[in-house]
């Protein structure tokens, strides 16, 4: 279980990823250049209790709905960009490189769980840009 500081763009905080440029003038702390999503991932050893192991979902699903809701908004945003939008404009490739790149942060879920989890959420995210 991840107890400690992760930047899920590949980078660290000390050297931030391609999507999370650094800014700021050399001594003073880096300013994010977009708002950043904090959220607690506490270890499973420490939830002794279903309240408490409860509490911890409620956080981490707070967490996924931001993620969920912005994710939406960036892929409404392609449509918009791509010659060919919305269910028309499918990218099987795509959605394949998605998973991939994912599978490597959940490998106790693996490849196959999450490619049906990222279909449900693409399709949630054409069919909320196609309204
Ligand atoms: O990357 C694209 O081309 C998109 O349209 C975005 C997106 C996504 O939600 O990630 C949606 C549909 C495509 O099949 C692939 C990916």
């Amino acid at each position: 279980m991840h107890d400690r500081v992760i930047d899920a763009t590949g980078g660290t905080p000390d050297a931030p990823g391609p999507s999370r440029p650094a800014c700021g003038t050399s001594g003073a702390p880096a300013e994010p250049a977009a708002p950043l999503l904090r959220v607690s991932l506490p270890s499973v050893e420490d939830l002794g209790t279903v309240a408490e192991a409860r509490a911890a979902i409620d956080g981490l699903d707070a967490a996924l709905a931001v993620l969920l809701e912005h994710r939406a908004a960036v892929a409404a945003l392609v449509q918009r960009l791509k010659p060919v939008g919305g269910f028309a404009g499918r990218s099987p490739d795509r959605e394949r490189e998605i998973v991939d790149a994912m599978a490597e942060h959940a490998p106790s879920l693996g490849r196959d769980r999450l490619a049906t989890i990222m279909n449900a959420v693409i399709e949630a995210g054409l069919d909320a840009a196609g309204r």
